[in-house]
């Protein structure tokens, strides 16, 4: 394709109308000027092209001209000593090519570089159809695609949807209907990132790279576009940035990454291990068992992705030799030190015991002349900047008066997600770490005998811990699990959730990578989405309440007479309760380190609601047994099933009945309770109503092969349960709103601010041991209780107890079945029998098999199928 100024001019303008609808940044924009039309043209058409935003964007042509302004306005010598940092690049980036590949491509003679110092450079004939087949050439494709005009090929290429916005094209003076590309359009990008004055390495350069899903492709080059400002900006070589990752474990849309490469630094990626700084004042578990493995994992990973990236990370152990204080602040500056680093940035964490680590480390640092930066990222909102302003408190810790004050008072904008660099500029010289091995972190028990029980072997088969991995589970779920998550995604036996929080956790997948990817997924649950705000949910309350993981938000419930029964508490935690529902969850969780969200809240329900046992030993087990434990998730899950919460789950899970709607056929009993396999589906989540003979037949005994329950009346539990509450809400009637009924929690004193208008808070009137006391949501059958605290749950018209059966109709209709069950099996047994018999005389007599009866045939569950629907009422619409 022959290359024209007109064309290079409509790719420009093409690519403005991408700006303007906030799809690129006003920084790549500039970038993508200067490659495409070169350094002499963009100083003279730039503020031209710009112009019709003058009146139809003011802040925006604002915004470009200043930076146009800044660029330009560069002294000669910065000029000179980028174009020798190009060149020297573009030399490095010939050295590497491999003849072959040139004579393959003849026609891409020129390079990003090249075409950025010299925009005569780029004429030399590029084709948007060559981009694909040109591998570790990606820069020139990326020039050949941004330039010349090529429309037919960009569009072709890009499968771009046509938009039609037309206030926007007015405004750019063209009538052409505005083309927004597809996410899942595939670009190519230059492999730019160096710093001035430093010769890229080998690795730097990236060939081997293993191809990212195309959808990233468009944001990639954004990133490398990035890196072409950067270069821009700092011409001479700074001393090393240290790059300081926690639960950031990623490449994609990491904010302090791509800050440290704007810088034109080399960067020094870290970790530093400190296990008490993550444990935090209280009983968090931050880091249990399956977690440190998981994170020893990841960070392998990780270790990798940045090495082919030609960088690193560096490992330490903030209480290892020579570390007398064990401080993550210790360890910086030591590093500081040894590299001579006089910038460290990082993304937030939000724990608030981190944070404050977080602020006492950089503000330490920044005393000894260490500039320090601090990202946010982690969750959508930033917790400590979501306000109540405007919404007040009424409904506070429901997800609905969260989302409503993200709404009222939205601060700074969610944003577009970030690229990963292709390369990351190393330091001349590499500071000293640790092996990962080190740490400590994937250390297994020895048994008397010195051999090793490695009880991560099924986590290991059961998870890729890499970003690739988060990755490759974020798009199986938006090709096939997310059809289902609206209406099945409580179900047991499939995989209808995205199985994504350990990722999220560990930050090697970001919330608004997830939210950008399930936005423009053909299928887009609210429910799903509303997910991501049910997490960030979590951190603001841990950020108002940092005693969540350990103390009960409500006051009266610390006083509640939870049972001791330690007996009871290992059998709930080796799946060994007698409720095969329960046990197959537990036994899940104890192999592969996860399960849904419909069976945490099953084996919540039983060990708090049946068990009487504290929510908080629920919580504890949780973190050391999760994947993805996260102390402020779970703490509030186990704060509102504990009763204490902010929230209270309107429901309680039946062991038995939530069975019959999660996994209706079995077959998730059959996977993690093997010893069941034979029971029929009818009975196999109540093996105890099974004839002996059945019992027999099927290999079970109790007490042997599966375990007897623990506790066989339910009904009387739940009751002693409720009446419990009763109890201490009477006895502590000055934590109950006389009016409404419902509990009253102490505020935090942010919260009391921003109730009192207060933009800050303000010490003269929210005075120290003063209680503000709020009314939160409470279960109506609390309410109830309480007007006769020793009446049994079956008399509460609100128990809150889910038969998992949406309607009134169907409840009746399972009451009549559990009736009968005994006699159904025992018919159901007797045809089996009768079955049995046919088929072994027909194999005696050589005769073909019975044709199978159509009518007994299994059918597959459908959203019509009364078990495929997950509960409806409270647990429905409150997920
Ligand atoms: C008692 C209990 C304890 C829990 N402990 C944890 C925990 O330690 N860590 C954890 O990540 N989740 C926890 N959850 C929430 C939820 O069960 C898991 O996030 C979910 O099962 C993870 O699977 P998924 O990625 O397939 O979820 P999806 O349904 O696909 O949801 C996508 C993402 O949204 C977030 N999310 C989903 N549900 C919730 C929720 N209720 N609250 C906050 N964020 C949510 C998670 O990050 C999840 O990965 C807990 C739930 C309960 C009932």
């Amino acid at each position: 394709m022959p290359h024209s100024a007109a064309g290079d001019q409509a790719a420009v303008r093409q690519m403005l109308r991408e700006v303007l609808v906030g799809r690129e940044d006003p920084e790549v924009f500039f970038a993508m000027c200067v490659s495409v039309l070169g350094h002499q043209e963009t100083r003279s058409q730039f503020l031209s092209i710009i112009k019709p935003l003058s009146t139809a964007n003011i802040r925006l042509h604002s915004v470009l001209s200043s930076i146009y302004q800044e660029y330009f306005s560069k002294m000669e010598d910065d000029e000179l000593e980028l174009a020798l940092a190009l060149s020297l690049l573009e030399m490095k980036d010939q050295q590497i090519s491999t003849p072959n590949q040139l004579s393959l491509h003849p026609a891409v003679g020129g390079n990003a570089s090249s075409v950025l110092r010299n925009s005569s450079a780029k004429s030399q004939g590029n084709s948007c159809t060559q981009q694909e087949d040109v591998p570790g050439r990606e820069k020139s494709a990326f020039v050949a695609q941004s330039m010349s005009g090529c429309k037919e090929n960009f569009r072709e290429n890009q499968t771009y949807k046509s938009t039609h916005v037309e206030g926007v094209n007015k405004s750019l003076g063209t009538s052409q209907a505005l083309y927004v590309p597809d996410p899942s359009a595939s670009f190519s990008i230059p492999n730019t990132a160096s710093i001035s004055g430093q010769v890229m390495k080998e690795g730097d350069l990236n060939l081997s790279k293993k191809p990212r899903r195309s959808k990233n492709r468009r944001q990639r080059r954004k990133a490398a576009a990035q890196q072409i400002v950067g270069l821009a900006r700092s011409p001479s070589a700074p001393p090393p940035v240290l790059l300081w990752f926690r639960r950031d474990l990623r490449l994609c849309d990491n904010p302090a990454l791509i800050r440290c490469l704007e810088l034109g630094a080399p960067v020094i990626p870290v970790f530093i291990w400190s296990p008490e700084e993550e444990e935090g004042p209280g009983v968090t578990v931050a880091m249990g068992g399956a977690c440190k493995y998981w994170l020893h994992q990841a960070l392998s990973c990780f270790c990798a992705s940045l090495e082919r990236i030609g960088s690193r990370l560096i490992f330490l152990n903030a209480s290892g030799d020579g570390n007398k204080d064990g401080s993550s602040l210790h360890t910086l500056k030591t590093l500081v030190k040894e590299t001579g680093a006089q910038t460290v940035m990082a993304n937030a964490l939000y724990e608030p015991w981190l944070k404050e680590r977080d602020d006492v480390v950089f503000s330490a640092l920044h005393k000894e002349g260490v500039e320090c930066k601090m990202f946010h990222s982690y969750c959508l909102r930033d917790p400590f900047s979501v306000s109540t302003e405007g919404v007040g408190l009424r409904g506070i810790g429901s997800v609905s008066h969260f989302m409503n004050c993200c709404r009222q008072n939205p601060g700074a904008s969610i944003g577009v997600p970030l690229d990963p660099p292709e390369s990351l500029p190393s330091p001349t010289r590499w500071p000293q770490g640790v092996p990962l091995d080190m740490l400590g972190l994937a250390r297994m028990p020895r048994r008397k005998d010195g051999t090793i029980i490695d009880w991560a072997a099924n986590i290991r088969k059961s998870w890729d811990f890499s970003e690739d991995g988060a990755h490759a589970q974020l798009e199986a779920f938006l090709h096939d699990g997310v059809y289902r998550y609206e209406k099945e995604s409580g179900r047991a036996d499939a995989p209808n959730t995205s199985c994504l929080s350990p990722y999220l956790h560990f930050g090697q997948l970001s919330p608004r990578w997830l939210l950008w990817d399930a936005k423009g997924a053909k299928c887009r649950p609210p429910k799903f989405q509303r997910k991501l705000a049910w997490r960030d949910l979590a951190y603001w309350q841990l950020t108002l309440f940092p005693d969540l993981p350990w103390e009960s938000l409500r006051p009266p419930y610390k006083a509640l007479r939870w049972s001791t029964d330690c007996h009871h508490l290992k059998a709930w935690q080796k799946g060994k309760t007698g409720y095969p529902l329960v046990d197959a969850a537990m036994r899940q969780l104890w192999l592969t380190g996860w399960m849904n969200n419909y069976m945490r809240h099953v084996v919540a329900s039983f060990l708090i609601a049946y068990l009487h046992l504290p929510w908080q030993e629920g919580y504890r087990w949780f973190q050391d047994t999760l994947v993805d434990a996260d102390v402020a998730i779970d703490a509030m899950m186990w704060q509102n099933g504990g009763m204490c919460g902010l929230d209270h789950w309107n429901f309680v899970m039946h062991p038995v009945d939530a069975a019959m709607t999660c996994d209706p056929y079995g077959s998730y009993v059959r996977k993690w309770c093997p010893e069941l396999a034979d029971l029929p589906d009818e009975l196999i989540h109540k093996p105890w109503k099974c004839p002996a003979s059945m019992l027999r037949r099927a290999g079970v005994v109790f007490g042997q092969t599966y375990p007897e329950r623990i506790v066989t009346n339910l009904e009387e539990q739940r009751s002693k349960s409720l009446q419990d509450v009763a109890l201490v809400r009477k006895q502590f009637q000055q934590y109950v709103d006389k009016c409404s009924g419902c509990d009253l929690v102490p505020l935090p004193k942010r919260l009391v601010s921003e109730a009192l208008g207060l933009s800050h808070w303000d010490g003269a009137v929210v005075t120290e041991g003063k209680q503000f006391l709020l009314p939160v949501i409470t279960r109506m059958e609390f309410k109830h209780q309480l007007e006769d605290p020793d009446a049994d749950a079956a008399s509460n018209p609100y128990n809150a107890v889910l038969k998992g059966y949406v309607s009134r109709k169907r409840d009746e209709t399972i009451a009549f079945l559990n009736e009968t069950d005994f006699t159904a099996s025992v018919m159901y047994e007797g045809a089996q029998r009768q079955e049995r018999l046919e088929r072994d005389y027909r194999r005696m007599e050589g005769l073909p098999p019975a044709p199978s009866n159509r009518g007994r045939a299994r059918r597959t569950p459908t959203a019509k199928d009364k078990f495929s629907v997950i509960p409806g009422g409270a647990i429905a619409s409150r997920n």
